[in-house]
């Protein structure tokens, strides 16, 4: 036996070992999670038994509520204890299949001997003989393993920098408890296992990359020092992977103090959602919260308005070229984009301070109760050394008290004892119900006639105020939209400002919202309400960050002001026209330069070598990007000679790639309608699925997608449905292309009518078959 079957031997060996023990801690976790679990049912059937209810008293109301707090908290415990044993065993399940995926021997400086760590998934502690006998790939120590070659080696423990010699780097492939490869490698990581990774079927759903993590990527994952992490990536580079394992190393570094719910992540779409759902609960952790900047402006607006899809604001750029008011919408979307836009709306609110905002009149039933211009005298006289938040919550507070003596006013008014005789039944119950319950002390001295009346009178008019009294809260006596719009007024620095401002008062008029205008507009409305920060978010992750215009990342940067970012992105992707195609170092103004981190990822893992060499050369200047070495097919490219061909050729390509065993397969076109138009001609010939904007999960088979929800996503193949010069000729859509044509791992298929697109067209042909 040679002395590497011997190794080989004594690995398997060990392999058993813990796979036993990984079996018989799973068993014992399971007991008490099942005991927890009769606990659980047992305190909730008695809770209520096991309180001592009495309101009799004070006292012993107090006593009633502890006594309910200390039941609730013990369930609550209970709970808790139980979720994490289900976490664990998860853990443990992952565990006995595969334990471990590499091994380092690491001989700390001044220590007698080396130690053998094998990395994992997760911890292994061995009570037995107290030893661990799989650490986290997030523990200190593991960095090693991603960070170095064999030689001199150091990692960061929480309180010290610990160094020494790096003597073996190992990594195992064992599949259901059988070690089924091996290999000591001299490399930071070797390529053979990352082929191995690689060359694997598209998934529906993204995995982690935890036993082939590289070095710059690894920078990513532990980085905690910088405020802001910008990580400029090629497609494919695994900027997204990098990130979803940043989140689970945090959610381990910060255990005591953190959760998921303090992690939030804007993704591109929903589709996206669900594509990376499944990365953290196989690592053992719970989902980070998730939105997309959509979403997110649409909570926060409250305001009866419609804010544009982002998507249909693409549409419009990639559908509208030649049209009148197309040159005028573009320009208007740039500015507005923009820091000069900001400082715009930042120089404009400072004029409110001294006059301008506009209020509106606060009417009931078409009365008006107190008027536009008294509103807007009482905020004035309070003087500007006050900022206009904090002015506009005096105000709140005065017309509360305002609005509540007239309402008692308005008790006596005709239209009150109208509004009494409509009244029905369940009215009556309920007015009788409220004064039975507030104290009504007048109780004895009215007789009953006219008790009822003047319960039935405030039972009326309370009705009608109570949306007053929420809508005073809610600061909605200030007029936004009229601001907005008398901002606009100004002359702005930019070509066709007369038009840009009618298409967006136009809007406006009709209750909508141009996306162009809606961070602008809430940006306007924080900063005269008051940003509520956020505080509960202490890790924002921003995907496919090309696609936020420097004025969406000053709006965020002021809602999540504590909250450390990570910014991922690819300005080579930048597929929007308020995105942002200069680069992500536009955002380093706004952190302090110490605070801030820049990775770059030029290698990309998605694609074959070949798919990659063409796609770099859509690009001005890909010269930078590298492809992993693994080998395929070069880029198809078919001419069809009518919309007819194109049909046939692109079901022909699907079904080849179907029996060549892909599982996901992509027909990417450029817009919503390309989309709908080869769904039509498709659908009775292929199984296929049509993905809109609404479809929230991704499935395997055939889709046919419009190329802006692919972004984020991957395929085994992709067919792009048509590449002619009419779809794919303008600076933009280049971008539009590439990132299309990056979505594919395996194969690349290219089917155009007509003329070619010049992108392809300059490529040199040996790129393509
Ligand atoms: N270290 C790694 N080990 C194994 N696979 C990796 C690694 N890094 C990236 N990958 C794989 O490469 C592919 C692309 O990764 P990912 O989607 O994270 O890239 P991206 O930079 O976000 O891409 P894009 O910007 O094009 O959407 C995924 O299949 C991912 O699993």
């Amino acid at each position: 036996m040679t002395n590497w079957e011997m190794e080989k031997e004594y690995e398997q060996e060990r392999i058993e070992i813990v796979i036993d023990k990984v079996t018989k801690s799973k068993h014992h976790l399971k007991q008490s999670a099942g005991e927890a679990t009769t606990d659980i049912v047992s305190i909730r059937k008695r809770f209520w038994e096991d309180v001592t209810v009495n309101v009799e008293n004070e006292d012993e109301t107090i006593e009633t509520v502890a006594s309910i707090n200390q039941q609730t908290e013990l369930l609550s415990e209970r709970e808790r204890r139980q979720n994490h044993s289900m976490k664990q065993i998860a853990v443990l399940n992952r565990l006995q299949a595969s334990p471990y995926f590499a091994r380092i021997d690491f001989h700390e400086k001044d220590m007698e001997e080396s130690e053998q760590i094998y990395i994992g998934i997760g911890t292994f502690y061995d009570e037995e003989c107290e030893e661990f006998l799989i650490y986290d790939w997030r523990a200190p120590i593991s960095s090693v393993y991603y960070d170095f070659s064999p030689g001199p080696a150091r990692y960061t423990a929480p309180s010290e920098e610990v160094s020494g010699e790096l003597l073996l780097k190992r990594q195992y492939i064992i599949r259901n408890g059988v070690l089924e490869g091996m290999f000591d490698t001299g490399e930071a990581i070797r390529d053979d296992l990352l082929q191995e990774v690689l060359g694997k079927h598209a998934d529906t759903q993204m995995k982690s990359i935890v036993a082939t993590i590289q070095r710059e990527q690894n920078i990513i994952i532990r980085n905690e020092k910088s405020r802001l992490l910008l990580v400029q990536g090629a497609a494919g580079s695994g900027k997204t992977s990098a990130a979803m394992q940043r989140i689970a190393y945090l959610l381990y570094r910060y255990r005591e103090g953190m959760n998921a719910e303090n992690i939030l992540l804007f993704s591109p779409n929903p589709l996206f959602n669900s594509y990376v759902s499944n990365v953290l609960p196989e690592l053992g952790e719970d989902n980070m919260q998730q939105t997309t900047f959509q979403q997110y402006l649409l909570a926060m607006l409250g305001e009866n308005l419609m804010i544009e899809d982002v998507f249909d604001q693409l549409e419009f750029v990639l559908n509208n070229e030649g049209d009148l008011h197309y040159t005028t919408r573009m320009n208007g979307i740039q500015y507005k984009s923009s820091l000069s836009y900001l400082h715009g709306v930042d120089a404009y609110l400072e004029t409110l301070k001294q006059g301008g905002l506009v209020f509106k009149n606060i009417k009931i039933r078409g009365k008006l109760l107190v008027s536009a211009v008294e509103i807007s005298e009482y905020f004035y006289q309070l003087g500007s050394e006050k900022s206009i938040p904090d002015r506009l919550q005096f105000v709140s507070e005065w017309l509360l008290k305002k609005i509540k003596k007239l309402e008692k006013v308005e008790r006596k008014d005709a239209w009150v004892e109208e509004e009494i005789q409509y009244l029905e039944k369940e009215d009556y119950l309920r007015s009788y119900r409220i004064a039975n319950n507030h104290e009504d002390h007048d109780r004895d001295s009215f007789d009953e006639g006219e008790r009822e009346q003047r319960i039935l009178s405030e039972y009326v008019v309370k009705k009608r105020f109570k949306p007053l009294y929420k809508k005073i809260k809610s600061l909605a006596f200030l007029d936004v939209r009229a601001i907005y719009k008398k901002m606009l007024e100004i002359e702005w620095p930019v070509t066709d400002w007369e038009e840009i401002r009618s298409l967006t008062i136009n809007e406006l008029n009709q209750g909508r919202l141009l996306y162009e205008d809606a961070t602008p507009f809430l940006y306007m409305k924080k900063r005269l309400e008051g940003f509520a920060t956020n505080s509960q978010i202490r890790f924002l992750f921003i995907d496919e960050a090309q696609d936020y215009s420097p004025f969406q990342f000053a709006f965020l940067k002021n809602l999540f002001p504590k909250s450390k970012l990570t910014v991922l992105g690819d300005f080579n992707q930048t597929i929007y026209a308020h995105g942002n195609n200069a680069g992500l170092d536009i955002l380093t103004y706004l952190f302090d330069k110490n605070d801030t981190e820049k990775v770059i990822l030029n290698r990309s893992y998605r694609s074959t070598k070949e798919i990659v060499e063409f796609t770099k050369s859509l690009l001005l200047d890909g010269s930078q990007i590298e492809p992993f070495n693994r080998t395929g097919r070069k880029p198809v490219i078919i001419q069809c000679r009518n919309q007819e061909l194109l049909v046939s050729e692109v079901l022909k390509k699907t079904k080849g790639f179907l029996e060549s065993g892909h599982k996901t397969i992509a027909i990417i076109c450029k817009t919503q309608a390309e989309t709908s138009l080869a769904y039509e001609m498709l659908k009775g010939k292929l199984k296929v699925k049509r993905v809109g904007v609404g479809k929230t999960t991704f499935t395997d088979g055939v889709m046919i997608v419009p190329s802006y929800l692919a972004k984020g996503i991957e395929f085994d193949s992709v067919i792009i449905y048509n590449a002619s010069e009419d779809q794919y000729s303008l600076e933009s859509e280049r971008k539009l292309l590439y990132t299309s044509c990056t979505r594919a791992m395996h194969e690349l298929c290219i089917c155009f009518t007509g003329e070619m697109s010049p992108f392809i067209k300059s490529l040199p042909e040996g790129l393509y078959e």
